[in-house]
């Protein structure tokens, strides 16, 4: 456990940043899977944010140099949807807006592999991925991963090498979710140890909380490392808080943004579990 003067200092960096979200309410650009659209959108409007489920490639010029941050999730990739993430990602690299990729399922087919792959040299400001995503993503062969689906067949605190190994590469910032999320700029490595394992459960938590480490980081551009702690620590602490309520999956994923949308300074300071690892 870390001293109690570290967790007051995340717990001040934390609610500095997610204020500064509800303040600037940033326009969240999302080229997102079908299945993820409604509990991203609605984690980021909770959130305080702005969230905008553009995707068409015709539209992508005019619109992507006008939001404060992107988020690229590949979770139903398709040869026709790839051309717009890469042409929005490059306008955000070109244009120094920040851009978070998701890589779900990387390993489920070497067209994603690939897709993935190609993103990543594109300079995502961060990637965040379950623990067999960065696992397969920091390799450089489909081949070795195991897991093919979207679900992590992977404890999060075994990426940490393959994090730092993609860090280094990439020049991103890498998260890794799991029971500790793990966030790293290829040399130093922060533990964020909230949330509630029935998240898991619940399909597209993963992808919300990547579309809401986009909105932490468009307000906090120079320090994207702890704008992904601060994320991912906040939507833990909704879960934690919603988990209170919750009966199962379902009431958990309503419980979990009425908390998000509700969460004052002195209940996140008392929740938030920040280490350095
Ligand atoms: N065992 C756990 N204990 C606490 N929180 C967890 C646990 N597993 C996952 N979480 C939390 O659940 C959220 C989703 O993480 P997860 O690793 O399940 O993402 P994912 O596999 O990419 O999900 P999806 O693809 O469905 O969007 C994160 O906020 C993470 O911190
Ligand atoms: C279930 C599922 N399949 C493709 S994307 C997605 C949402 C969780 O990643
Ligand atoms: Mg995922």
């Amino acid at each position: 456990m870390e001293s109690n003067t570290e967790q007051l200092k995340w717990g001040k960096t934390v609610w500095k940043q997610f204020s500064q979200v509800r303040l600037q309410s940033p326009l969240i650009q999302c080229i997102t899977n079908f299945v993820s659209m409604d509990l991203m959108a609605n984690t980021l409007l909770s959130a305080g944010a702005s969230p905008a489920m553009v995707h068409s490639i015709e539209e992508i010029p005019d619109f992507t140099p006008r939001v404060t941050a992107l988020c690229i999730n590949v979770g139903t990739l398709s040869p026709s949807s790839l051309p717009a993430m890469i042409t929005a990602a490059k306008i955000c690299s070109q244009l120094n807006i920040p851009w978070v990729l998701d890589p779900v399922a990387v390993s489920a087919s070497a067209f994603r592999f690939d897709a993935c792959v190609q993103l990543v040299g594109l300079k995502p400001t961060v990637v965040r991925g379950n623990a067999s995503e960065i696992i397969a993503l920091s390799s450089s062969s489909l081949e070795a991963s195991a897991a093919k689906g979207t679900d992590s067949t992977h404890d999060s605190m075994d990426a940490v090498e393959a994090a730092k190994l993609l860090a280094r590469t990439s020049g991103a910032i890498v998260a890794v979710s799991g029971a500790t999320d793990i966030v790293t700029d290829g040399n130093q490595v922060v533990g964020a140890h909230n949330g509630v394992a029935l998240m898991q459960k619940i399909t597209a938590t993963g992808c919300s909380v990547t579309a809401l480490i986009a909105a932490f980081v468009a307000v906090d551009k120079t320090n994207a490392l702890d704008a992904a702690v601060s994320a991912l620590a906040v939507f833990g602490v909704a879960g934690e808080l919603g988990m209170k309520m919750a009966k199962g999956p379902a009431s958990l994923r309503m419980h979990l943004i009425d908390a998000l949308y509700g969460l004052d300074e002195a209940t996140l300071q008392s929740h938030v579990n920040i280490t350095r690892l």
